[in-house]
């Protein structure tokens, strides 16, 4: 078996190692939605949230275009006394896909940064035009302004317009995923598995977020492993081979997210949350570019 520590990084299809846990500074966070505040205000909160999450040796900051929070990353790491090399930060494109190329560059201005670890396709939801906004990922990534490129919330179908098209592969599909929802849409995971594109979880503590069945098992496993329900999930998503992008306002749930590398489910406990997770389905997000 391999060991606990092993899984601190995934490897991508292009080779590059990339941290398995991700802090993310949408969805709630996404503060610079409210209409009150202005787009040049950084919210400190979101700014401490970001130091916060590096301090907690979370190193893999999962930002967007439409979260309005890639100011505040920008400020948080400049700041974070961390080497820009040593952090691998993510944004994604949505509202501005006529041209990836422009859409880029205001996002690093506010990231203060020359380079993306990972630029993704947000959603494929609202334009049709999947093919040409990859083509303009595939450029970034050759200009050095992107070190990968991948997708978000993407099913099959568009994976394979995608895969029809590409000099370069999508080396991740971010999708809701947890136990109570291993598949957001009809085969998505094996799919992008067999074909070399790493999953992305978010929304992954979904079955702590309300009663279901796994909760006795959950109950059980952390008395077990001395650890609380959100790490045994956290650590089921790894050992799936999956990459959580977990998310909190407090600092010690940042810490603890991170302190799953030293202890291993038995692959019997692997499948036991799988097969009960299946039963139950629960879905936090949206679907079809339609909120719940
Ligand atoms: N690509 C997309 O369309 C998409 C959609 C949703 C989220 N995301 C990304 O994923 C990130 C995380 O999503 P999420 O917020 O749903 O993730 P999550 O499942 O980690 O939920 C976070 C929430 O769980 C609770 N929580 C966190 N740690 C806990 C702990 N230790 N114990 C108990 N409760 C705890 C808190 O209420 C917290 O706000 C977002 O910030 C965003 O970056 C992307
Ligand atoms: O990626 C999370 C879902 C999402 C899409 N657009 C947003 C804008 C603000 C907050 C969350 C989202």
């Amino acid at each position: 078996m391999t060991s606990a520590a092993a899984l601190k990084t995934f490897t991508l299809s292009n080779g590059i190692k990339i941290p398995s846990i991700a802090a993310g500074f949408g969805t709630k966070w996404a503060s610079r939605h409210r209409p009150e505040q202005k787009e040049d205000e950084l919210d400190p909160g979101v700014i401490q949230g970001v130091k916060d999450a590096i301090a907690a040796g979370i190193y893999h900051i999962d930002g967007a275009e439409v979260y309005g929070t890639e100011g505040e990353i920008g400020v948080a790491i400049s700041e974070s006394g961390v080497k820009r090399e040593d952090l691998y930060i993510t944004t994604k494109i949505m509202k501005n896909v006529t041209d990836p190329i422009a859409a880029l560059k205001t996002s690093l201005t506010k990231l203060k940064t020359d380079y993306v670890d990972l630029y993704l396709i947000h959603a494929p939801f609202f334009f049709d035009n999947l093919e040409e906004v990859w083509k303009g990922l595939e450029t970034l990534h050759k200009e050095g302004k992107a070190k990968s490129i991948g997708v978000s919330n993407f099913k099959v179908e568009h994976l394979e317009r995608i895969l029809k098209v590409a000099e370069i592969k999508p080396v991740i599909n971010q999708i809701e995923f947890h136990p109570y929802l291993q598949n957001q849409s009809p085969g998505i995971v094996e799919f992008s598995q067999k074909h070399g594109v790493l999953i992305e979880a978010y929304s992954p503590l979904g079955p702590i977020k309300e009663k279901g069945p796994l909760d006795p098992i959950l109950e059980d496993l952390s008395k077990k492993y001395s650890k609380t329900p959100a790490q045994i999930i956290i650590r089921w998503t790894l050992q799936r081979n999956v990459l959580p992008v977990t998310a909190s306002a407090k600092p010690d749930r940042l810490k603890e997210a991170n302190e799953v590398f030293d202890f291993t489910l038995t692959e019997e406990e692997v499948s036991k949350i799988t097969e009960v997770g299946n039963s139950h389905e629960k879905r936090f997000f949206w679907t079809d570019g339609k909120y719940f």
